[in-house]
């Protein structure tokens, strides 16, 4: 199996705050109270795991974060504070959602290439950026394979660079490998660290998975139940993402405190 070996995640790291989410609540319908008082600073180059009951309001703050949905109060604000030419644009936001939602009709580079399509990009300059992010994801060779020839994995590697095509500064994950195998998804998890190394994006990633949350992330937001809010964030320490790494004490110690806080 693959490794990524990032010496010092931390440094990946930067002080900038890239969005702040501001005392967030959503109410549904008048009457679904699907978040209340969320509050959380996001640093760009963070790797942030957001763990948490069923209906805890996740995919809502992603929605709200990505402007597909307003929040009833509060507010997520993309101010950066130390440079106006950083700031965070909602068009730099990528998304990647449990299911690839890939077209079957389209070979994996139109998939691919789709969103720079949309924008009016000519054929030519989207192909060579779509073919730089398919090698990215591992899938040269593949470009003119329809969706229905490729694996689980390999689909999500499709929707991840559909992701990544338009160079995002901030990917959001919603659950992204939640439907596959563990082989397929501990490949993910290199493959997806390797390119977060490289590329320098902050990651908001949800999942239900704790383990996943503590081998990927920086910090780890755990969400108490409906009405959801942040209860508690642990900083995970630095350390080598690699095979090892899983079975250290560190690593099921940070699992047993993430799993607990879940409990509360
Ligand atoms: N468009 C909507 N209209 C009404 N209620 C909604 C809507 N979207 C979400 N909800 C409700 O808001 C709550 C939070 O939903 P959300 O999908 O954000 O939770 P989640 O933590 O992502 O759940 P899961 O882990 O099951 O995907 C749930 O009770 C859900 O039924």
């Amino acid at each position: 199996m693959e490794t990524a070996q990032l010496a010092n995640p931390k440094e990946h790291t930067k002080e900038n705050v890239l969005l702040q989410i501001k005392n967030v609540s959503k109410i549904y319908n008048g009457d679904i109270v699907a978040l209340t008082d969320m509050n959380l600073d996001v640093k760009e180059g963070e790797f942030i795991s957001f763990v948490g009951p069923s209906g805890c309001g996740k995919s809502t703050i992603f929605k709200i974060i990505a402007g597909l949905s307003e929040p009833t109060t509060g507010s997520v604000e993309l101010t950066n504070q130390t440079s106006k030419q950083e700031e965070l644009d909602r068009t730099e936001i990528g998304f990647v959602f449990q299911h690839a939602t890939l077209l079957p009709w389209k070979s994996v580079l139109d998939n691919i290439t789709l969103p720079l399509e949309l924008k009016g990009v000519s054929k030519k300059k989207r192909y060579i950026q779509g073919r730089e992010v398919l090698e990215m994801v591992g899938l040269k060779g593949y470009e003119k394979a329809l969706p229905r020839q490729l694996s689980g994995g390999m689909q999500m590697r499709v929707s991840i660079a559909r992701a990544l095509v338009a160079k995002p500064k901030l990917l959001l994950m919603d659950e992204p490998f939640g439907a596959l195998d563990e082989i397929t998804r501990q490949n993910l998890h290199y493959e997806l660290l390797k390119i977060w190394e490289k590329t320098n994006m902050t990651v908001l990633f949800i999942t239900h998975n704790v383990f996943e949350s503590v081998f990927l992330s920086t910090k780890i937001a755990v969400m108490s139940a409906r009405p959801g809010r942040i209860s508690h964030t642990f900083d995970v320490p630095e350390y080598e993402r690699n095979e090892q790494f899983r079975s250290t004490p560190e690593f099921s110690q940070l699992i047993g405190k993430v799993s607990k806080e879940l409990e509360h």
